[in-house]
């Protein structure tokens, strides 16, 4: 069941804040928001898995391939879960990750094993359409840039160009962080590759660039959870530290949905 939906415009925001003055879900930055609290976990999965259909449909209709950008964390897991229970054309669909441990991929902190496990194992996609990060270089630099490498012979694209990916999932972290942008890290400053470094109290990740992320069609936030509140009101303030609240970075050219639970977001 959904309890609460808040679609934003930058024409209609000013309106929309007049018309509900204490709402905050109004961000001026944002291009074409939409928020919508959900009763239950399982309802926001459900929604996710709509959502991504839907864009996988239009993507290999239009363009003959859906690429998606996976996220760590526990909430996606009953939603690659379920897009593996799916019929979908397998071959025309490519896997990326938006962010990584710098771990290697069978170890258990990997967010490639949690979505091969719970998805990609179970289904017929060929291993060439799953692009793992990189991480055995010992060196996370080195893989960084193997990996930006990669998306750019994917896409075609130059240095210095953000190709689009059809839909990036995110989670979010009570610290407000997404994929392996952390507050107050170096990575937060980076714009211009697609990849970096990211810094998780000293145990360095890769993670793509927030102008990488906010050149997707469509960017997907699930976050579930009490502990998200006070998270969530920094990043839907209308003003607040981009750097202490990195989520506030991602303001793609496409579609934003924040999906939430109604722990994370019925108070908003
Ligand atoms: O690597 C990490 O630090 C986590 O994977 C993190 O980025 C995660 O996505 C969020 O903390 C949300 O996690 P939950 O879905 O478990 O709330």
């Amino acid at each position: 069941m959904i309890l609460k939906v808040s679609r934003v415009k930058p024409e209609n925001c000013q309106m929309f804040a007049m018309v509900l003055p204490r709402n905050k879900l109004c961000n001026d930055n944002a291009m074409n928001k939409t928020v919508e609290v959900h009763s239950s976990v399982s309802a926001l999965v459900q929604r996710a898995l709509e959502l991504i259909l839907s864009k996988a449909e239009t993507a290999i209709s239009k363009r003959g391939q859906f690429t998606i950008a996976l996220s760590g964390g526990s909430t996606p897991k009953p939603l690659y879960e379920a897009i593996a229970n799916q019929k979908l054309p397998w071959d025309k669909i490519h896997v990326f990750w938006g962010d990584e441990r710098y771990v290697p991929a069978d170890h258990p902190d990997s967010n490639e094993l949690m979505a091969r496990r719970a998805w990609l194992d179970q289904v017929a996609i060929p291993q060439g359409n799953i692009h793992a990060i990189p991480t055995l270089s010992a060196n996370p630099e080195v893989d960084a840039a193997k990996y930006n490498q990669h998306l750019q012979t994917f896409f075609n694209s130059a240095s210095g160009e953000f190709p689009a990916l059809d839909v990036v999932l995110l989670g979010m972290g009570d610290d407000a962080h997404t994929a392996s942008l952390f507050p107050y890290t170096e990575a937060l400053k980076v714009s211009d590759r697609l990849v970096t470094v990211g810094n998780k109290d000293d145990n360095l990740r890769i993670t793509f660039t927030y102008p990488f992320i906010n050149a997707a069609r469509s960017v997907i936030f699930l976050a579930a959870g009490a502990n998200k509140r006070p998270a969530l009101a920094q990043i839907f303030a209308p003003v607040a530290d981009d750097f202490a609240y990195p989520s506030r970075l991602i303001r793609p050219q496409g579609e934003l949905y924040w999906l939430l639970d109604a722990a994370a977001g019925l108070e908003l």
